[in-house]
């Protein structure tokens, strides 16, 4: 069996992963708090687990490992955006506010990393499902002396747990006050304690507890759904490096001292932050687009999967517009390649070793480009499957033969300015009185868009500050040739789309330009 080496943050050091139960390996990922749609960033823990989970799956069997994933559906920013919607109008409580906006984010979520080919995990509690749970958990902690209440405040008390408190981020206590931001509060013994349970308002999501009314704080959560779903000892814990403090530490803290017997987490994984400039892409720095935003903009999830492993888990990385085009032509000719043909039995060796050796993702990439020059495509498919790439149901954008929408953004552009000329001539014949003149000119600025553009491949939309388009498929689907073996010949293809998009574009700057002319000469006449 692969012996599979990981990265534990706790040892700082590459372990030889060896799990507590074979025949069931239990991994947590922390998941999003579910206010807003996913950025980049939030993406990519979602892909490095994945991988991950595959590459588990491979050699423990489909059916013995367990990946729990949450959804955090309590806290203060979906609160504040719920908030925001009732201020704007929206029917319904607050609390209903909040449970819609919960479960349309979930939505999105799931939406958005399938397109990007991460499976569901096994389990993906929310943590609204496990309130009673962190009830006795707080209580534990309370009744051992590791937690106390104060002002409808339940509190951990750093101090109880001192010499270990700090050892995953590699800080003392005494470090940390000194470095913290942290909250300081009356009801707090030690600037260093962090909240457990907290009052709710009555307007706001709230449950019954032996504190008053009130709501679990966000990391005991995660302890909570943890000891339920993967028991007190379980094999890997996962999530972004910017969870490391205090959030890590502190689930550390609460299921330590809550189950003194339990080794909580063994191995601890961390992956490094997808950057913007040399800042982590983030929703408070601004600085971020959705997941959404890139496929919209027809960039396909296989891609975007497809850049994410070609840089380590644990160093950062930069998207660029380079590598997803660079990424988008070796997808074309791996699919091409294996187009029509059954996966090898097994993977390629090389390629699991590369996985296994603290998921050299990089590193498989690299065997995959190996097996294509070989012209191995039953192999190159079976491996490249095990990283979750060239699956059937990902393809369907390599077979359209999309272009790249920038390519034909800035012709658009002109049509739709021109359009402007034309509407705006129009209005202005219509103010004077000359409405068959306004009429006329109305209606080629209709035809340019519903006819002209149409004819061309694109379907455009009006919109309230401007216009929206797409390609249509006579555009994006150019036939690709195939010989009589039923292999993709690559290069003829690919140049029979380049010429197809060349010659588009070459067509539509002349009869714009044809439109233009005919323009100037009726305003000249005029
Ligand atoms: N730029 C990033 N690169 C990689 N992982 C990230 C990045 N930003 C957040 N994450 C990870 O995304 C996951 C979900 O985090 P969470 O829902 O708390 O994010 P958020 O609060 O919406 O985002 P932000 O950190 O932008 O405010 C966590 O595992 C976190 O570590
Ligand atoms: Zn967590």
């Amino acid at each position: 069996m692969t012996t599979i080496k990981l990265h534990n943050t706790r040892t700082r050091t590459k372990e030889d992963f060896v799990p507590i139960d074979p025949g069931n390996v239990r991994m947590y990922v922390c998941g999003p708090t579910v206010y807003d749609r996913a950025h980049l960033g939030n993406a990519r823990p979602v892909v490095v687990f994945d991988v991950l989970y595959r590459l588990l799956r491979h050699v423990y069997g489909a059916d013995h490992v367990t990946y729990v994933r949450n959804f955090t559906d309590v806290d203060d920013k979906i609160n504040a955006t719920a908030l925001a919607r009732k201020q704007a109008g929206a029917e319904g409580s607050l609390e209903q506010l909040v449970q819609e906006r919960s479960d349309e984010t979930i939505g999105w979520y799931l939406h958005d990393m399938g397109a990007l080919g991460a499976m569901e995990p096994t389990e993906m509690p929310r943590a609204t499902q496990y309130i009673a749970q962190m009830i006795t958990m707080i209580e534990n902690l309370i009744s051992k002396g590791h937690a106390y209440a104060a002002e409808g405040h339940v509190l951990f008390a750093v101090d109880s747990w001192k010499e270990d408190y700090g050892r995953l981020s590699g800080r003392s206590v005494d470090d940390m006050i000194a470095g913290a931001r942290v909250e300081v509060a009356p009801y707090k013994k030690n600037p260093m304690d962090f909240v457990l349970w907290k009052p709710s308002t009555d307007e706001l999501p709230g449950w019954d507890s032996p504190w008053g009314r009130g709501r679990p704080g966000w990391h005991i959560e995660c302890s909570a759904m943890s000891y339920e779903l993967l028991g007190e000892s379980f094999d890997i814990h996962g999530g972004g490096n910017d969870l490391m403090f205090p959030h890590h530490e502190n689930e550390i803290a609460q299921s330590k001292c809550a189950h003194p017997h339990g080794e909580f987490a063994r191995v601890w994984m961390h992956n490094e932050m997808l950057q913007v400039e040399g800042k982590k892409m983030s929703k408070s720095l601004g600085n971020f687009f959705t997941v959404h935003d890139l496929l919209e903009q027809g960039v396909p999830g296989e891609v975007i999967r497809f850049v994410f492993l070609q840089t380590h888990y644990r160093k950062p990385m930069d998207w660029t517009e380079k590598k997803a085009r660079e990424a988008e032509v070796t997808l074309r000719k791996w699919r091409a390649l294996t187009a029509g043909i059954e996966p090898a039995a097994t993977a390629a060796p090389a390629v699991i070793d590369a996985l296994a050796d603290d998921l050299n993702t990089a590193g498989a990439i690299t065997e995959l480009h190996r097996l294509a020059a070989d012209g191995d495509a039953a192999r190159l498919l079976a491996s490249a499957q095990v990283v979750g790439l060239l699956s059937n149901d990902m393809g369907s954008w390599a077979d359209a033969g999309a272009v790249d929408k920038s390519y034909f953004a800035e012709e658009i552009k002109n049509w739709m300015l021109l359009r402007s000329e034309f509407k705006a001539q129009a209005r202005i014949w219509m103010k004077s009185g000359e409405k068959e003149k306004g009429g006329l000119f109305f209606s080629w600025a209709d035809q340019m868009r519903d006819k002209d553009l149409a004819n061309f491949g694109f379907s455009v939309k009006d919109t309230n500050d401007g216009y929206e388009w797409e390609l249509l498929p006579i555009l994006s689907r150019v036939n690709v040739v195939r010989s009589s073996t039923g292999k993709v010949s690559e290069s003829d293809s690919e140049k029979a789309r380049e010429n197809h998009w060349a010659q588009t574009l070459l067509r539509m700057a002349k009869h714009r330009e044809g439109l233009q002319k005919h323009y100037d000469e009726l305003i000249a006449e005029a």
